[in-house]
């Protein structure tokens, strides 16, 4: 299995293999909180606009989440917030989800003959799962185009397939000091909480959700 490791929105072609699109700080974070609070499926998509639009033209019932430069997004239930999903009622639910990385990146991914997505969370369930399918290549996906969070996660990754790579406990402490997670612990927004890095460092271990992507026919996260 050949391992490479590329950052930002454009995930390169990898036809025959599996390309993971990593965002730890917050996307699939929340989207992981919000699977084991019962969630359906998650419909990303790219804009604010976009959410309104499938919601009241497709699907009344499902519920918004999201962030525009990390804010909430007015109009929308929830903020990109594992802590807000956490005290939120998921059970059966669909969810439409707009970021600025996991999901940008995700949407570009298609050039693959599997797409998952991961944060630090479900790293270990996900590295699992690679190793029983076994494709030619995989390709991690650091989706924050000059964050570290990402990147440390993606070498954590490659640690648990056998390649170079960090531990954990290395991955989490890059987390912690990440540039992205500044903004919860300065008190800079009510709704930036330090809960939510410190649920984005956490290891919920090889029993933790697998999340893919299936493309049509709207792109849509389902956790196995
Ligand atoms: O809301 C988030 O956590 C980020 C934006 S930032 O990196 O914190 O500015 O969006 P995401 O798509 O989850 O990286
Ligand atoms: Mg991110």
């Amino acid at each position: 299995m050949e391992i490479h490791i590329a950052q930002g929105h454009n995930p390169p072609h990898n036809i025959h293999g599996i390309t993971v699109v990593i965002d730890v700080i917050r996307a699939f974070t929340t989207s992981h909180h919000a699977f084991r609070k019962g969630l359906r499926c998650i419909w990303p998509v790219a804009s604010a606009e976009q959410a309104f639009a499938l919601r009241d033209e497709h699907l009344p019932d499902a519920l918004l989440a999201g962030e525009v430069d990390a804010l909430p997004i007015k109009g929308f239930d929830f903020g990109n917030s594992p802590w807000e999903i956490d005290h939120a009622e998921l059970a059966g639910k669909e969810m439409i989800l707009r970021t600025t990385n996991g999901v940008a990146a995700t949407l570009r991914a298609r050039d693959s003959r599997e797409v998952l997505v991961a944060g630090l969370v479900n790293a270990e369930a996900t590295a699992n799962y690679l190793r029983k399918q076994n494709p030619p290549t995989v390709v991690l996906v650091a989706s924050h185009p000059t964050g570290d969070e990402d990147v440390a996660c993606a070498e954590y990754i490659r640690h648990l397939l056998g390649g170079n790579g960090i531990t954990y406990e290395a991955a989490r402490e890059r987390t912690l000091n990440a540039s992205a997670a500044r903004k919860f612990f300065n008190g800079s927004h009510p709704r930036l909480r330090p809960d939510d890095i410190h649920a984005a460092a956490t290891n919920a271990g090889p029993d933790a959700l697998v999340m893919r992507v299936s493309f049509e026919p709207f792109p849509c996260i389902t956790a196995h």
